[in-house]
């Protein structure tokens, strides 16, 4: 788990993240460096049943253990960051979500920055319990940052932001998600559809952090949107924040779709694949190449 004095992102003892004395550094900036460092891509753990047979290993805690260590030894010195899917450890009960803490664990000490995809949201008062889970110092489910659903409304997220905000961690929100169905509700609203208050909201948002550096209160938006951006007239490059953009590899989109959907924001893209990289599994250099390939085409 990231906490401060770990070793990991964020520690006081060393590494890349550690710049801000008794704290975590912002988790914009700290993200915007492992991208220069590393490249856009972040690599989706997606324990699927499908995929852990194809691995030769049991669709239990321990076959989640064993494929959540691989893939990140495999991608650690490649990916910017990881993004354990939190449905596929949660299905297993209190030993899946331990055998995720332990990936967490075991990727701070590598100093690989985590997302948790919990896509959490709530009214305000519960939404302060997911913001502890996810966001706060000394808790082992505690990520680098997690996404966040503001389906109850942007607002409704307000303690997950303020404590992304003070323990330097950080969110995306789903904006414009990479499945189809998602245009049915995000792009309701004329010129100012759902999606757009959404993007605005985080514009916003990011105001709070200096200006000279990347925000922490990110967005998810498909690398599948296709035309989406310009047809509900969405200004990504605005943001300020980075962009989280699934829809790469299995879901069908390709480097170039992402170049000419992201356009001007491409620079803050951090493009996310799971069954595209995990399929190359289990051996761990296959799954390296996989990576490093991915990664070429971005
Ligand atoms: O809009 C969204 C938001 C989240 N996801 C998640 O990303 C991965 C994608 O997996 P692939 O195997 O690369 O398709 C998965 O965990 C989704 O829940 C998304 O796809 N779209």
């Amino acid at each position: 788990m990231p906490n401060k004095d770990d070793g990991g992102p964020g520690s006081t003892t060393g590494g890349p993240a550690s710049s801000k004395p008794g704290g975590h550094a912002p988790f914009g900036s700290r993200l915007a460096a492992a991208m220069a460092a590393r490249g856009p891509l972040c690599v989706g753990i997606d324990p699927h049943p499908g995929l852990l047979a194809a691995w030769g290993l049991t669709d239990s805690p321990q076959g989640l253990r064993t494929f959540s260590q691989t893939v990140l030894e495999a991608v650690a010195p490649l990916a910017a960051a990881i993004k354990p899917q939190v449905a596929l450890y949660e299905r297993h009960g209190s030993a899946g979500l331990a055998a995720l803490e332990e990936l967490l664990a075991a990727s701070a000490q590598a100093e690989v920055l985590t997302i948790a995809d919990a896509k959490r949201g709530d009214i305000g008062s519960t939404m302060a319990g997911y913001a502890d889970a996810w966001l706060r110092d000394g808790s082992s489910l505690a990520a680098d940052s997690v996404t966040l659903s503001p389906y109850l409304g942007f607002e409704s997220l307000r303690p997950a932001l303020d404590l992304a905000a003070s323990s330097g961690r950080g969110v995306f929100v789903l904006a414009l998600t990479s499945n189809p169905e998602g245009a049915s509700v995000q792009h309701v609203g004329g010129s100012e559809s759902v999606a757009w208050r959404i993007v605005r909201a985080a514009t916003l948002e990011n105001q709070r952090y200096a200006a000279d550096a990347l925000g922490s209160v990110g967005l998810v938006v498909g690398a599948t949107v296709g035309s989406a951006l310009t047809d509900l007239g969405i200004d990504l490059a605005a943001v300020h924040g980075p962009i989280l953009a699934p829809g790469l590899g299995a879901q069908g989109a390709t480097g170039a779709d992402m170049r000419a959907t992201f356009g001007p924001a491409y620079p803050a893209v951090l493009a996310t694949s799971s069954r595209g990289i995990l399929a190359a599994g289990p051996d761990l250099l296959a799954l390296r190449e996989a990576t490093a390939q991915t990664l070429l085409g971005l």
